[in-house]
């Protein structure tokens, strides 16, 4: 999977050198390019924003910078990403994008191709997204109902997301099987050694050696920890009214 990521502060990317994700770069299982979008502006100042028509407090990105990045990344891309005629999929973070999931983390995982937009300031002027429809399949996203200063935080979690989901990147393909949210459900509490630890025992069940006891009570145990903590993501019958859980002791 190639992921090109545009922002003003490329060296904010520098952490996807690191860890599991820069294996994966090193490796050539992730081709990740990190481009400054004030390297595609014409001015002295290199301007990247300017004032709101109809007035407001901040800036707004303006169009042009980020048009010419996207098209010289399409460029470059046009004959991998003609190969199976799919378009690059333009992932933006945004506080007023759809809910980034790990659903869609799913998804986005099958691309071959992402193109992540970085905005700061009060955002990106709106005929960007409607300008860059016809080379990209547009997808905006939040990470949470939350405010942050730019994308760039944002585009790190999806971009790991999305990422460790590759095959190869993660060492044992299992372990992303039994996590949070893959089967809809939170994870199940996890223990290491030692059995005993400051007078705070290991679940008994989980030394019984009876795999399909320990199967179970980790599925109730899931099941507790959603209602008590998430009950948003459980169907509407499953919730039942005042049922206490071990998580909310
Ligand atoms: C592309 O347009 C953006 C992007 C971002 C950075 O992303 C997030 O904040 C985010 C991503 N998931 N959850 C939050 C921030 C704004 C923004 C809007 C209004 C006032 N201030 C800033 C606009």
């Amino acid at each position: 999977m190639r992921i090109d990521v545009v922002t003003i502060f490329p060296e904010y990317l520098q952490a996807l050198d690191v860890s599991l994700i820069g294996k994966a770069r090193r490796e050539g299982l992730l081709d990740i390019r990190i481009h400054d979008l004030r390297d595609h502006t014409s001015d002295r100042h290199r301007t990247v924003d300017d004032t709101p028509y109809g007035g407001g407090a901040g800036m707004v990105m303006k169009p042009e910078p980020w048009a010419l990045a996207l098209e010289a990344i399409a460029a470059s891309a046009a004959d991998a990403d003609d190969a199976d005629g799919a378009r690059p999929v333009l992932l933006v973070p945004t506080p007023s994008g759809t809910l980034f999931r790990q659903s869609v983390a799913q998804e986005l995982a099958g691309a071959d191709h992402l193109v992540v937009a970085c905005g700061r300031y009060e955002g990106i002027d709106e005929r960007l997204f409607e300008w860059a429809a016809e080379l990209f399949e547009v997808r905006l996203v939040s990470l949470g109902d939350y405010v942050l200063n730019g994308g760039e935080v944002a585009a790190l979690a999806m971009i790991e997301a999305v990422g460790r989901l590759v095959p190869g990147v993660v060492g044992n393909p299992e372990s992303l099987v039994e996590e949070s949210h893959s089967d809809g459900l939170l994870e199940y509490p996890v223990y290491t050694k030692p059995s005993s630890w400051r007078e705070r025992d290991v679940p008994e069940i989980l030394l019984s050696g009876d795999h399909g006891r320990i199967a179970a009570w980790r599925h109730d145990q899931q099941l507790a920890r959603t209602r008590a903590r998430r009950p948003d993501l459980l169907p509407p019958e499953s919730t039942v009214p005042g049922d206490k859980t071990v998580s909310d002791l």
